[in-house]
C-alpha cells in the first residue's frame, strides 16, 4: 500500500462520559470540581491529544510524560492521570488523578472511556517471536472470506474494514489500542485480529482486552536486550495464556517452548505441529512446495482433515496458516465453512513477508521482514527447496537492539546460503561498521569457500548481490520487509527495499516489463 500516512485511529463520534463517573467507578481521589467535565478520549502522547482527552502522563525510560502535560492541556486535555513523581512536575489547573502505577491502570481506564468492553468484536490475539504478522493477515483474510467486517492490528498495518494505516509499534499503547477498538466498533467490525508482542504484555498495552482465542507461534532468540534470558522472555509470553487475558488458545508445539506453553497454559488450548517427531492435537503434513505456493493437509486426532494451499513459500508459512485456521476452529467455526473459505482462495496479502519483487526474467528476488536467526533459517530453507541455482543472501543486523543475535545471524546465513552480502539495517544510534563487523565474524567463521562480502549502504549491497546472480538463482534481502523508512543515526529517512531492489533489477537489465507486477502483492 503506497502513500499511507502513519496515524492513530480513534472513534469519529465518541460518546462523552463524565469524569466524575470514572472517579466513582475506580474509587479514585481527585481534589477538583469535576462538575461538567466530560471525557471523550485518552492518550499518553501529548502530540496526539484531542480536546476532551484525559492525558496519561506516564514515567518513561527517556522522559516523564508530566513534562508534556502543560502542552497537553493547551491542546484541550481536560484532566491528567499521573504518578507522584509526575504530580510533582505538574503546573496545571486541570483535575489531576494520582495513581501508584498509572501505566498499569491505563488499559482499564481506556476501556471505560471508549466503552470497549461493551459488545466488543470477536477478538483474536497472536504472540510468538516470529509469524505474528503473517498469521494475523491470513486469519483476517479468512474472517473476511467468512463474511465478517474485519479489523487488524500488526507491525505492518492497522485495518478498520477497508481503511488501512501504517503502524508505529507492533502492539499500540493501551490508550491507542482501545481507541482503535472503539473505531472498529463504530465501523461495524465484527472480528478483529491483534498482534501481541512481549513488550505489550509486559507494558500493559493489552490490559482491558479479553481475547476469545489467542495463539502462540514459536519462541527463538530475539529481544534478549529487553529480557536478559530466554526464560524471562518466555514467562512474559506465557501471560497471554491466562483467564484474565483469553478464553481459549492454539499453541504450535514445533519448538520445546511451545510444548511448555501448552503444559503451563491456564486456559484450554489445542496444539498443532509440523514436526513428525512430535505429537499434537493437529498435524501439518506438507505435500507440495513451489516457487509460488505451499500445500498441506491439516489433520486432527479425531480424523477431521482439511487440504490447504497458501500462496506463500515455506513450511513456516504453512504453519502460520494452520494456526490461523485452528483459531477459527477453536472459536467454533465449522471446518467445512473454513474449507470453503480457503477454496475461494486465501488472498495473497502479506506485505514484505517473503515477497517476490522480481519479474519473470533474471534471478528471483525476495524481500523479507525476518530479522532473527530462526526467521533466517526458516526462509533460507524454504527458498532452497524452490531454487534451482544459487541462493544469495543480503542482510544487516539492526542497531540499538539485541546485539547477541548478530553473529548467529551471520552464521545461519553463511551456513544455509551460497553467498552472503552483509550490509546495514537500521543502525539507529550505533556505528554501522561495527555492527557489520559482528555479523561478518559469525558468517566468516562458518563460510569456508563461500563468498562473504561486506557492502554499505543497502543501495550498493543489492547491486553487489545482483551481480552475483543470474536466471535460476535467488536473492533474499532480509530485514526491511515492507518498511517505508530506515533509521540512520536516530533519524528516519524514507527507504523502501522493494523499490530499491526493482530499480537495481532494472539497471541490471532484468526488466522485461513484468517487473513490479508479478511480485506486487498489494
Ligand atoms: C521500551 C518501549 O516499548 N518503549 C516505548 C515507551 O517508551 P517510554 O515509556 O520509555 O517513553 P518515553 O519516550 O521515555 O516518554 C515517556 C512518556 O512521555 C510521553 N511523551 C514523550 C514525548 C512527547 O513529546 N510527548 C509525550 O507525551 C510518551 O508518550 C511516554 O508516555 O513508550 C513510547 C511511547 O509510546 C514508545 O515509543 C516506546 O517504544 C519504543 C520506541 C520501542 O522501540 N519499543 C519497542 C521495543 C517495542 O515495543 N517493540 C514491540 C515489538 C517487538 C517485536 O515483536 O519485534 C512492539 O510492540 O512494538
Ligand atoms: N512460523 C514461523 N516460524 C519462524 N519464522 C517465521 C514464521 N513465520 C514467519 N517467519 C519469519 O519471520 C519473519 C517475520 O514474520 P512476521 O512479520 O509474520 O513475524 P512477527 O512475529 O510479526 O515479527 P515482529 O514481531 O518482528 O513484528 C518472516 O518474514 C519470516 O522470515
Amino acid at each position: 500500500m503506497v502513500g499511507v500516512t502513519p496515524r492513530i485511529l480513534r472513534p469519529e463520534h465518541p460518546a462523552p462520559r463524565p469524569l466524575a463517573g470514572l472517579v466513582d467507578e475506580f474509587g479514585l481521589q481527585v481534589e477538583a470540581d469535576l462538575d461538567g467535565v466530560e471525557v471523550t478520549g485518552i492518550t499518553n502522547d501529548s502530540g496526539d491529544v484531542q480536546p476532551g482527552d484525559i492525558f496519561a502522563a506516564l514515567p518513561g525510560a527517556r522522559r516523564h510524560g508530566a513534562e508534556f502535560a502543560a502542552d497537553a492541556v493547551e491542546r484541550g486535555a481536560v484532566a491528567v492521570v499521573t504518578d507522584a513523581a509526575g504530580a510533582a512536575l505538574l503546573r496545571t489547573d486541570a483535575p489531576v488523578i494520582v495513581l501508584d502505577d498509572p501505566r498499569a491502570a491505563l488499559g482499564e481506564i481506556a476501556a471505560w472511556v471508549y466503552r470497549t468492553a461493551e459488545q466488543p468484536p470477536k477478538l483474536f490475539g497472536i504472540t510468538g517471536t516470529n509469524g505474528k504478522t503473517s498469521t494475523s493477515f491470513m486469519l483476517e483474510g479468512l474472517l473476511s472470506d467468512l463474511g465478517f467486517v474485519t479489523g487488524l492490528s500488526t507491525t505492518a498495518e492497522r485495518h478498520v474494514g477497508d481503511l488501512v494505516v501504517t503502524s508505529k509499534l507492533t502492539t499500540p499503547e493501551a490508550s491507542e489500542l482501545h481507541a482503535l477498538l472503539a473505531r472498529m466498533k463504530e465501523a461495524g467490525v465484527r472480528a478483529a485480529v491483534l498482534e501481541v508482542s512481549a513488550q505489550a504484555l509486559e507494558r500493559h498495552r493489552v490490559d482491558g482486552v479479553l481475547f476469545d482465542v489467542v495463539a502462540f507461534t514459536n519462541l527463538s532468540h530475539d529481544h534478549l536486550d529487553d529480557y536478559g534470558s530466554m526464560e524471562a522472555y518466555f514467562d512474559v509470553k506465557l501471560e497471554l495464556f491466562t483467564p484474565d487475558r483469553a478464553v481459549r488458545g492454539v499453541v504450535c508445539v514445533d519448538t520445546d517452548w511451545g510444548a511448555r506453553v501448552a503444559e503451563r497454559s491456564r486456559i484450554p488450548v489445542t496444539t498443532v505441529t509440523s514436526d513428525p517427531e512430535r505429537s499434537a492435537d493437529w498435524r501439518v503434513d506438507i505435500w507440495e512446495e513451489t516457487p509460488a505456493s505451499t500445500s498441506f493437509t491439516l489433520t486432527g486426532i479425531d480424523g477431521g482433515a482439511i487440504e490447504v494451499q497458501v500462496p506463500f513459500i515455506g513450511r513456516h508459512m504453512a504453519v502460520d496458516a494452520a494456526i490461523a485456521i485452528l483459531m477459527l476452529v477453536e472459536d467454533g467455526f465449522e471446518i467445512e465453512a473454513i474449507a470453503e473459505a480457503i477454496d475461494r482462495g486465501m488472498r495473497p496479502t502479506l506485505p514484505g513477508r517473503i515477497e517476490r519483487v522480481s519479474g519473470d526474467s533474471g534471478p528471483a528476488v525476495f524481500v523479507d521482514y525476518g530479522h532473527s536467526p530462526d526467521a533466517f533459517a526458516q526462509t533460507l530453507e524454504a527458498l532452497r527447496r524452490v531454487t534451482e541455482g544459487r541462493l544469495i543472501m543480503m542482510f544487516g543486523a539492526d542497531g540499538d537492539r539485541d546485539a547477541t543475535k548478530r553473529a548467529e545471524m551471520g552464521r545461519i546465513a553463511a551456513s544455509l546460503a551460497d553467498a552472503v552480502v552483509v550490509t546495514d539495517f537500521n543502525p539507529r544510534t550505533e556505528d554501522a561498521a561495527s555492527i557489520r563487523a559482528q555479523v561478518l565474524e559469525g558468517a566468516r567463521a562458518v563460510a569456508g569457500d563461500k563468498p562473504v562480502v561486506e557492502s554499505s549502504p543497502e543501495e550498493a549491497a543489492i547491486r553487489v548481490a545482483l551481480s552475483m546472480a543470474g536466471p535460476g538463482d535467488t536473492v533474499l534481502w532480509a530485514g526491511p520487509g515492507d518498511a517505508d523508512y530506515r533509521d540512520v543515526a536516530g533519524v528516519r529517512e524514507p527507504f523502501v527495499a522493494r523499490d530499491e531492489a526493482r530499480l537495481a533489477l532494472h539497471e541490471a537489465g532484468w526488466d522485461d516489463g513484468s517487473l513490479g507486477r508479478s511480485g506486487d502483492v498489494r
